[in-house]
């Protein structure tokens, strides 16, 4: 938890049930793509979804500021579209350290579906992404996306483990060099999506524009300042 927190056990008590109302999500997410239910269980599970929604939507913080439950000292970001345990959009991808890269396995579901049956391509991008600045932040160093480009050699199934993996290939002042891949598990060797990436560590002019009014849950300014702000990288 952060570092002023005088009560861990009532933080504790909102992780747990923030990420289990990801979890739910999550499988919720799954299901309405997935059901063959009629038009009127369809119709009352859109209300039941809304009361939910109200029983928590009246309290909201502003973007501005950081969820209680992150610490990015630790590198935790429980909201992370790729990595947030408790975003029912992220799988959630479990990064570690391997090598002199990092790695990853992620099972998707019809949630994340393209050509049918195989997973949509900017979902892959959206994972390289992530992947290539996890790769960045377990090298000691930290970026933006300034560049990214993918060959995509062959689809990728759904309901299928794949393996996602990237290493930072070179680095010099700002800019790292990154590359990723994503493969089956069953068949690590053979890549399907090739990754290559180009992270910039903004100006300090950019840094102050873009990261100058973020706070932490207590109102503290709290700007990225270390590798483990951008990326959630858990040790191998
Ligand atoms: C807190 C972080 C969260 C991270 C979450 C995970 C990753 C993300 O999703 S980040 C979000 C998506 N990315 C963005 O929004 C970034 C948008 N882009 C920008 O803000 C700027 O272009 C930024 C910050 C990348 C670079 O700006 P700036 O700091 O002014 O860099 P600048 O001085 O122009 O360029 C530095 C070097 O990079 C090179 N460079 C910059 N952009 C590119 C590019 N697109 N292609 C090739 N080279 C580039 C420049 O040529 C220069 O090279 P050299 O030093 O050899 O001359």
């Amino acid at each position: 938890m952060t570092e002023n927190d005088g009560d861990a056990a009532p933080l504790a008590e909102l992780m747990t049930a923030t990420t289990e109302l990801g979890a739910a999500l999550r499988e919720l997410i799954e299901v309405s793509v997935i059901t063959t239910a009629d038009a009127g269980e369809v119709a009352a599970a859109a209300d039941l979804v809304r009361a939910a929604t109200a029983r928590i939507g009246d309290a909201r913080r502003p973007v501005s500021q950081l969820p209680r439950l992150d610490d990015p000292s630790e590198g935790r970001r429980v909201f992370n579209p790729v990595t947030g345990i408790a975003n029912p959009m992220a799988p959630p991808l479990v990064v570690r350290a391997d090598g002199d890269g990092v790695v990853a396995e992620a099972t998707l579901g019809l949630a994340y579906e393209g050509p049918p049956s195989f997973v949509h391509g900017g979902m892959s991008a959206l994972f390289m992404d992530q992947m290539l600045g996890s790769a960045a932040g377990a090298a000691g160093l930290w970026g933006m996306t300034a560049h990214l480009e993918l060959d995509y050699r062959g689809p990728l199934p759904l309901q299928t483990p794949l393996v996602l993996r990237a290493r930072v290939e070179s680095h010099e002042g700002r800019k790292a060099h990154i590359s990723g891949t994503i493969a089956l598990a069953s068949a690590p060797e053979k890549i399907l999506v090739e990754a290559r990436g180009l992270f910039v560590m903004p100006r300090p002019e950019k840094q102050a524009a873009y990261f100058g009014a973020i706070t932490d849950a207590s109102g503290r300014h709290a700007p990225p300042r270390r590798p483990g702000d951008a990326t959630a990288l858990r040790p191998a």
